[in-house]
């Protein structure tokens, strides 16, 4: 039985719907600069399905070797990605975080009239020395057709940085989105309903 579980993300949204569930998390932040920019990278012809376990396997790793530094006591450590892909794109199906405005115009223009897939993966590492249980969340997200000024105006409320696709359900990029298939949550982040099961199996205590 754990009381609680270390977090091992820094994204808001993770930590609101970790709340949402009532669990009770510690940050355990893993990534410092560089390790996150070539852990990022997606590797040559590699699948958005690969991408997205490896990338939240690999925090998971760097978090656990976080723990072991911080000689900290143990709980179960909870890791994620969240990633985009456009399988019918000619530049490459995975598309992550803009880089900055520029990038954040191109993506919202590839995503427009068309619908794409979100790929959420997290991966729970029970105890120290066993390999972490993993599950991806791949939901379908249908985009209105945006024009230009829709596009500069979105850009301008300062949304698309930091998110996958450019865009966030949870906020105004709402109403560019007329159908979702699959995990609300899994699109915002973080999959309530898997993590719950992982939740469930590792013996974690909720509120
Ligand atoms: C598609 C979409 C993504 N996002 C966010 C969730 C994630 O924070 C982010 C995807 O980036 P990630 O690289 O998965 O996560 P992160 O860099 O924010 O945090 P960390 O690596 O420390 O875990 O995009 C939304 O908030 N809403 C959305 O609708």
């Amino acid at each position: 039985m754990f009381t609680f579980i270390y977090l091992a993300s820094q994204s808001p949204r993770r930590q609101e719907l970790l709340t949402q569930m009532g669990v009770r998390y510690e940050m355990l932040i893993a990534k410092a600069g560089e390790d996150t920019e070539s852990l990022e990278t997606p590797l040559p012809y590699e699948k958005a399905h690969d991408y997205v376990q490896r990338v939240t396997l690999a925090k998971s790793e760097l978090a656990c070797l976080r723990w072991q530094q911080r000689l900290l006591p143990w709980a179960p450590i909870l890791s994620a990605d969240t990633t985009v892909s456009l399988p019918e794109s000619i530049v490459g199906e995975i598309l992550g975080k803009p880089a900055d405005a520029m990038d954040a115009a191109r993506i919202l223009r590839m995503l427009s009239g068309k619908t794409h897939q979100i790929l959420t993966a997290v991966a729970l590492q029970i105890e120290p020395d066993s390999a972490p249980l993993v599950s991806v969340q791949v939901s379908e997200v249908t985009f209105a057709s945006l024009s230009d000024s829709e596009i500069t105006r979105y850009i301008a409320s300062g949304e698309p940085l930091g998110k996958a696709g450019a865009y966030g359900i949870q906020g105004l990029g709402a109403t560019f989105i007329p159908s979702i298939n699959g995990s609300y949550s899994g699109i915002m982040g973080l999959p309530i309903f898997e993590v719950n099961r992982l939740l469930d199996h590792a013996k974690v205590i909720r509120k």
